[in-house]
């Protein structure tokens, strides 16, 4: 008998729907070979929870996630909400629910497929070493600092955000930075602001006490600024690099894109409740609806979901491989098309992954 395992699955706003469907299609094909059956439970968040609740998180879908073993998300946000109050805007629904799960550590790996190391807008020579991990701290920094929208009037109107980071965050989120590199080559790149922030400082400090009780691992300590260059002149000199919430949410798009894509990258993000599994890019408005969007960002993180949630370890090295298999065949969304390639939609990158597991 298979076992049953119960997955939130939140599509969200934009190209959501789509690249939900296409992963949870993948996932039930391949959590046969693990012997376990999906019980899949839609919820809404974001823009659609505003439409149908009047609030982008409602308490059914937070309580929905904190008894299912593993929570897909799509990704939510779009123009039609972008005039509603601050405190409900679509955002705050993926920011509620990683607070609501005590999820304060974000995985985001960055590699380069074989396949696609003529499509980063690098030179193919400075990416084909490129394989590291962001690990963003999730729930910390100036996100959930406080804040003032914008108040007084002419030259003087201002609005401010607070960026505050206690030790114990810093702590627990290189502890993990540490573990990740010792599976992998050993080196930890810690990223901070510390010529100019306080709360880096602090940051820097932590780090530093962390490396000297962990000489198995190498640490190094860049600003911001230089890490945001090193990315694109020499990428493949990193392995784990460990920064703030802020940081880390910019520093993976650059990354995302010199893997090829922004459609490409999966993420993890982990701590003390469900763990919730959403590709690092947005609802792609520009695109939603027309059935085009690159499903594979999604798909990579649902194979995440299967190793990190469901025990599914057959499946995520299946559906890893069968997504290496479908580029190598040559089948490429709108974002990563070439000349000659197989041109295919949402639908058929799927069938093309499916194939193959
Ligand atoms: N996790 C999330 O839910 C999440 C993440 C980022 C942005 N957003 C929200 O999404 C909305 C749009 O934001 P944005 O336009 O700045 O960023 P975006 O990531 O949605 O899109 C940026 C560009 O990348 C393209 N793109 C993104 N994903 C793609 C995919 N899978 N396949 C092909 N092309 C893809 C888009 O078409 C667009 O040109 C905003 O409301 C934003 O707040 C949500
Ligand atoms: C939508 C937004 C709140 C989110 C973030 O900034 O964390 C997104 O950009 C991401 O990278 O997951
Ligand atoms: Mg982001």
């Amino acid at each position: 008998m298979s076992i049953e395992k119960t997955v939130v699955a939140i599509n969200g706003d934009g190209i959501g729907r789509e690249i939900v469907e296409a992963a949870r299609r993948v996932v039930d094909k391949a959590v046969v070979k693990d012997n376990i059956v999906i019980c899949w439970a839609e919820h809404k968040a974001g823009g659609e929870a505003i439409d149908a609740y009047g609030k982008p998180l409602p308490q059914s879908t937070i309580d929905a996630c904190k008894k299912a073993e593993a929570v897909l998300l799509g990704a939510v946000g779009g123009p039609k909400w972008d005039s509603v109050a601050p405190a409900i805007r679509p955002e705050k629904a993926i920011l509620g629910l990683r607070k609501e799960l005590g999820l304060f550590c974000n995985l985001r790996p960055v590699r380069i497929f074989k396949a696609l190391q003529e499509y980063s807008p690098l030179k193919p020579e400075l990416v084909q070493d490129v394989d590291f991990v962001i690990v963003r701290e999730l729930t910390g920094g100036i996100y959930f600092g406080e804040r003032s929208e914008a108040s007084g009037e002419g030259p003087n109107e201002k609005a401010w955000d607070k960026e505050t980071y206690h030790r114990y965050e810093i702590e627990r989120i290189i502890d993990i930075a540490i573990d990740t590199a010792k599976k992998r080559k050993g080196k930890v790149t810690s990223v901070d602001k510390a010529n100019v922030l306080a709360s880096s400082r602090l940051w820097r400090t932590v780090a530093q006490e962390k490396a000297t009780a962990n000489s198995a691992v190498t640490f190094d300590y860049l600003y911001v600024d230089n890490t945001a260059m090193q990315l694109v002149v020499n990428p493949g000199q990193f392995d784990v690099i460990v920064t703030t919430n802020l940081f880390g949410d910019i520093l993976s798009d650059e990354g995302a894109v010199v893997s090829g894509s922004l459609g490409l990258l999966p993420s993890a993000s982990i701590g003390t409740g469900t763990a919730l599994y959403e590709p690092i890019h947005g609802s792609a408005p520009d695109i939603a609806g027309k059935g085009i969007a690159n499903p594979l960002g999604t798909i990579l993180s649902a194979a995440m979901m299967c190793r990190y949630s469901l025990g599914a370890s057959k499946a995520a090295d299946a559906i890893e491989a069968a997504v290496e298999a479908a580029l190598t065949a040559g089948y490429r969304t709108g974002d990563i098309y070439k000349d000659g390639m197989k041109r295919v939609n949402t639908e058929g990158m799927t069938e093309a992954v499916l194939q193959y597991i």
